[in-house]
């Protein structure tokens, strides 16, 4: 039970769930059939675990170093062998589980899932951290659509949709993190652009996000969009200000990173409650 609890702590279990919660309002919206709706989510769910525990696995030696004690493996909760251990596991178990939905589905998974163990692996202390957020959330929406029993690539406005989301996640997730991270070397582009700049860029691209979702949905036509889904965007760019105003006047705190996910989860909940088609 207490590897259980290690594991599951080892996760980054918010942003797991929001991330299974994104992917079932996804698989909604494009009209899904219950078992591959449950395959879709679950599958998502798993992968999702083992990006987190691969993670904390690699980033175990530096997190005892600068003493953070909200990281299991770091404290010695579950060993470095057993997390690598559940991380290859639950890795094998998303993609066995994503094959019934269909080849395309199965490799637009792996792209994700690798790109996201990219990160993990080195890229995060590099310029280039911001890459494999923007192909992972990018491809994200796909995952629905693709399951289809007609799949199809998302339309492209859910590709910048996502892609926005994904930089605005990776610009304000590091910020709590940014001196312990000075300290061991790892500098990713937040790091390079400062705790501010990062934030207020994120704040941007939350609201490219809307913007995209919003016109895209609407087939680009202003008169096309219904008023649930202009009340949608008003609580999206509101958050969105809420996370600029915060990141001007208070320091950097996990807020900020909050205020991203509930932005994501509305724009899914637009896409679900305005019936956007989504599919190229
Ligand atoms: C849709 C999908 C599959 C997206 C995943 C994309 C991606 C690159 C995920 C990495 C997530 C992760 C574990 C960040 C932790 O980063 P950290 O090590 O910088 O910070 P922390 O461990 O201190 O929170």
């Amino acid at each position: 039970m207490r590897t259980v609890r290690a594991l599951w702590g080892s996760s980054h279990p918010g942003p797991t769930l929001v991330v299974t919660a994104l992917a079932l309002a996804l698989g909604i919206a494009t009209g899904l059939e219950a078992w591959r709706l449950v395959l879709l989510t679950t599958a998502v769910f798993v992968g999702q675990l083992s990006v987190g525990i691969s993670n904390d696995a690699l980033d175990a030696q530096r997190d005892r170093a600068v003493g953070r004690t909200d990281k299991p493996i770091a404290r010695g909760d579950v060993s470095a062998g057993v997390a690598w251990g559940a991380a290859l596991g639950v890795l094998a178990l998303a993609l066995v589980l994503s094959a019934p939905l269909g080849w395309r589905m199965l490799a637009a998974h792996a792209v994700t899932l690798g790109s996201a163990w990219a990160y993990n692996a080195g890229l995060k202390s590099t310029p280039w951290s911001i890459v494999p957020f923007l192909v992972s959330f990018g491809i994200f929406p796909s995952l629905a659509t693709l399951s289809a029993p007609d799949p199809s690539f998302a339309a492209w406005w859910a590709w910048i949709a996502g892609a926005s989301l994904g930089a605005a996640v990776h610009l304000t997730n590091v910020l709590p993190d940014l001196d312990d991270d000075a300290r061991t070397g790892v500098r990713g582009l937040p790091h390079r652009l400062g705790p501010r700049v990062a934030a207020i860029v994120a704040a941007l691209a939350v609201v490219a996000g809307a913007v995209a979702v919003l016109l895209g949905a609407a087939g680009g036509d202003l008169a096309a969009v219904s008023p649930v889904s202009w009340l949608f965007f008003a609580a999206v760019v509101a958050v969105a200000g809420t996370t600029a105003w915060r990141a001007i006047a208070r320091p950097p705190s996990r807020a900020l990173f909050r205020l991203v996910m509930l932005a994501a989860l509305l724009l899914a909940a637009q896409m679900v409650a305005s019936g956007s088609a989504f599919v190229a």
